[in-house]
């Protein structure tokens, strides 16, 4: 199993965030969250990298408690909105190679093999070009994609992406959607929050939605998809329509016209 939550309840010092989740993610899936802003989408999957707090109940990663030293370089995580630091002038693949020091522990001194690692991550997100180019100078969407190669030269069995098309131009965007299918046909498990489901709609089959705190729809992408492509986010302090519950009708994330009606 790559993530499984009980009960659990994520927040930051004190406060809950995410509220008594359950979910479970078998390895090999390829999973969207989805919702609006300020669901906890992002709180979701920190609580799973253990960068949030676990409150209550129980949060495991790839079979052991979530902060288990048996994760190290198995779970790759790609932040949101980061571009690369411009501040130090580092290479493409000094950054990637970054990455990979996850996968060699503390001493280990990278060996071909790691090197290889490296070099094939830039070339899976088409940037063999820029190897030697300080990420500075890329464009935005490139320094994404150095970020993407980054987790996948530790060669993650989990790889977790916070909005990776986020600020991506299409050519991007279509690139990065061929590499999450081939890291996906892999055997690696994808957890992606997006809220441009577009190009990686071949590629993640399950969606969980996040809405004000709790996971509102777990299912397949397609059921959840009018909810997310209109890039329609409804505002925080909006009351419930319809009242509480968990079905996918009273899921508010967007009004969309593309929805269904009386669809359910
Ligand atoms: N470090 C933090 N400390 C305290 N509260 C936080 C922190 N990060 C997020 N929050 C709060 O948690 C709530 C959910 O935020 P989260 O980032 O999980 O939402 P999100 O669904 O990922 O939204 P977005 O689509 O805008 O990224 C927000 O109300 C936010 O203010």
């Amino acid at each position: 199993m790559a993530i499984r939550l009980r009960g659990a309840s994520i927040g930051y010092g004190d406060v809950p965030i995410l509220r008594d989740a359950d979910l479970t993610v078998q390895r090999g899936e390829a999973v969207a969250v989805l919702g609006s802003n300020g669901s906890g989408k992002t709180t979701l999957v920190r609580g799973v990298l253990g960068l949030a707090s676990v409150l209550s109940g129980v949060v495991e990663v790839l079979g052991h408690p979530v902060g288990h030293r048996g994760e190290r370089g198995r779970v790759g995580y790609v932040p949101q909105r980061h571009t690369v630091s411009g501040a130090v002038p580092a290479t493409v693949r000094e950054v990637v190679g970054v990455g990979r020091l996850a996968r060699l522990g503390l001493f280990g001194r990278p060996r071909a093999a790691d090197r290889a690692a490296v070099i094939d991550a830039v070339a899976a997100v088409g940037l063999t070009d820029r190897l030697k180019d300080p990420v500075a100078a890329l464009s935005g969407g490139q320094q994404r994609r150095v970020l993407v190669a980054r987790a996948l030269a530790a060669e993650p069995d989990l790889l977790i992406m916070d909005e990776p098309m986020a600020g991506v131009d299409t050519a991007s965007q279509e690139t990065l959607a061929r590499v999450l299918a081939a890291v996906s046909a892999g055997g690696t498990t994808l957890v992606v929050v997006t809220h441009e489901i577009g190009a990686l709609s071949g590629v993640l089959t399950r969606a969980v939605v996040a809405d004000h705190g709790s996971i509102a729809y777990d299912g397949p992408l397609a059921g959840a998809l009018p909810f997310s492509t209109d890039g329609h986010h409804h505002r925080d302090d909006q009351p419930m329509p319809g009242g509480p519950g968990p079905g996918l009708d009273q899921v508010h994330l967007a009004r969309s016209p593309h929805r269904a009606a009386g669809g359910r």
